[in-house]
């Protein structure tokens, strides 16, 4: 594996008549590393990958994808890159084997190598004794893995996948993540996806976590946690409001009923936690302490996070006190 960069971004930037959808962003990604954009709807991943795809031209800046630039070497990019879009373009009325065959076909996958290849891909995601059926009769689920398999076929440098796992049920997602995460040991690979799901994020290598068109922070998951500095504390008591109100007083903290129980962030939570039995001045039930999670650092980033968009105003006051700045 080279120490060059899979992909390399200098201040990229889209427009769209007046709206800035991506304003001039700035990344690496190495070399075999699973990477994750992260970010809420209309932050500019979708255009982001669509540009690093040779699929939308920019702006302004410049991308390279495994060494070729995204404008000048459109073929080149090609033919090093897997894609894994959210709208499906399996032809339902061919069976699995035969949309690969196409795609094969239409990749230059040379004919000696091409059946043991598509027999390699549909194992890696538990396909291959559904080779013959036709796609439409494939859950959701089986298409995206077709689809991921798909994508391998070429054997690409890189390979991308927006949002992999959107509309499909926790068990399949976490199957995908399984198939991904085989795929990394298996092949020489880069993969750069798009999630919305924190807990998808998590298995990334690295995050960039992108906001109005700007990307924000990149960092590893457990590095951005650290860079939160705060723990959340989750308290059980008779008396919320009260609770609530004496969290104030005494101890000038900001909490609300998150998940059903008092919620509030500290720096060190577990040496909180005696002073809090000692100086709440009420009883408690039960309490939790926990590290910050990729929600709490989203939040701590860009003032809002992705769950907060559905979430009342009772967990914005909770995230607001977990924010930094
Ligand atoms: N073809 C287009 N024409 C005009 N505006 C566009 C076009 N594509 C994207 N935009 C705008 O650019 C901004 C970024 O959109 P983009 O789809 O990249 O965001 P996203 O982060 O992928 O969001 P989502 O998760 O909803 O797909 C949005 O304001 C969007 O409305």
């Amino acid at each position: 594996m080279s120490d060059r960069p899979a992909v390399a971004v200098r201040g990229l930037r889209k427009t769209y008549g007046k709206v800035e959808a991506v304003k001039g962003v700035d990344f690496e990604v190495r070399p075999g590393e699973v990477f994750g954009f992260l970010g809420p709807n209309g932050a500019g991943k979708t255009t982001t990958i669509s540009m690093l795809c040779t699929l939308v031209k920019p702006t302004g800046g410049s991308a390279t994808v495994a060494g070729h630039d995204v404008v000048r070497e459109r073929d080149e990019v090609r033919r090093n890159i897997g894609l894994v879009f959210q709208d499906p373009t399996l032809d339902g009325y061919l069976s699995a084997e035969q949309n690969l065959r196409f795609h094969a076909e239409l990749y230059g996958v040379p004919k000696n190598v091409v059946g043991d290849r598509i027999r390699q891909v549909m194992e890696m995601v538990a396909l291959w004794d559904r080779k013959d059926a036709k796609v439409m009769t494939f859950s959701g689920g089986m298409k995206r893995r077709l689809e991921i398999a798909r994508g391998l076929l070429h054997s690409p440098r890189v390979l991308f996948l927006d949002e992999p796992t959107v509309g499909l049920d926790p068990q399949t997602r976490s199957a995908i993540w399984g198939y991904i995460n085989q795929l990394r040991l298996m092949e020489d690979i880069t993969i750069f996806m798009t999630t919305h799901y924190m807990d998808e994020a998590e298995y990334c290598d690295r995050i960039a976590i992108i906001d109005h068109g700007e990307v924000v922070v990149i960092d590893s998951p457990e590095a951005l946690k650290a860079s939160v500095g705060k723990d959340r504390v989750q308290i059980h008591t008779p008396d919320d409001a009260k609770a609530i109100e004496a969290l104030r007083e005494r101890f000038g903290l900001e909490a609300a009923v998150h998940e059903g129980a008092v919620t509030f962030a500290v720096a060190s939570g577990e040496e909180f936690v005696p002073r809090l039995f000692g100086e709440l001045g009420m009883p408690i039930k039960a309490v939790s302490v926990s590290r910050p999670s990729l929600d709490d650092v989203f939040m701590s980033y860009t003032g809002s996070t992705i769950r907060d968009a559905e979430a009342g105003e009772g967990n914005m006051a909770f995230m607001r006190a977990m924010a930094r700045r």
